[in-house]
């Protein structure tokens, strides 16, 4: 297990990386980081536009800079996004800075929470369940090569929060307690 004091959400778009980092975050005290919305605030403009402006690539590079920034710290909570596992050397940071816990949602728990989401350019257009599979497909084997710890986030926030905790503390909490 990892004794960093940092701790990483990895997992699907839509599974509530950024709405349960949010909690657990002011649960252990860390400092609260979404590398989305860091991006955003930075640019001074949305994600779907630096998309747009600098194309995936672009996005990726701010991506990977911003959590090789917030990573080298200690005491922070970053909530990834979803394609963070796609590039070897944020994998290698995750795991050697943070514990990680992969927070998991199905398909259909992905489709029903983002039904009227329009702020994630990968999921624009049509047929989202066929580009949520073709994700699925190439990032799981990442997710489950990266965390420390999985967890299916199948009930309400609240509920799925109370179990991250409950996980979190029989882990994570004890191994840094004996460091
Ligand atoms: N466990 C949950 N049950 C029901 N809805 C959820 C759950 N977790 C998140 N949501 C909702 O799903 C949407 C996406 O959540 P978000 O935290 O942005 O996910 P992510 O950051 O993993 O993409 C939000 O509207 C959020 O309120
Ligand atoms: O699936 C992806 O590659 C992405 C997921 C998004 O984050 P969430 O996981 O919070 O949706 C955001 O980083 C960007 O739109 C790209
Ligand atoms: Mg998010």
């Amino acid at each position: 297990m990892n004794p960093s004091r940092n701790l990483f959400l990895i997992g699907p778009t839509g599974a509530g990386k950024t709405s349960l980092g949010r909690r657990l975050a002011a649960h252990y005290g860390l400092r609260f980081v979404d590398l989305d919305r860091e991006i955003e605030r930075r640019t001074g403009t949305l994600v779907a536009t630096v998309f747009e402006i600098e194309g995936e690539a672009g996005f990726r590079q701010r991506e990977s800079a911003l959590l090789a920034e917030f990573g080298a710290g200690e005491g922070v909570l970053i909530a990834t996004g979803a394609g963070v596992v796609l590039a070897e050397h944020n994998r290698a940071l995750l795991t050697e800075r943070g514990y990680v816990l992969w927070l998991q949602a199905t398909i259909d728990q992905q489709l029903e929470r983002l039904v009227h989401d329009t702020k994630r350019p990968l999921l624009a257009g049509a047929d989202r369940r066929a580009r949520l599979e073709a994700m699925v497909a190439i990032r799981e084997p990442l997710y489950r090569a990266t965390a420390d710890l999985a967890l299916p986030a199948i009930h309400g926030i609240a509920a799925v929060s109370t179990q991250a905790i409950a996980l979190i503390d029989q882990h994570w909490q004890r191994q840094t307690s004996i460091a």
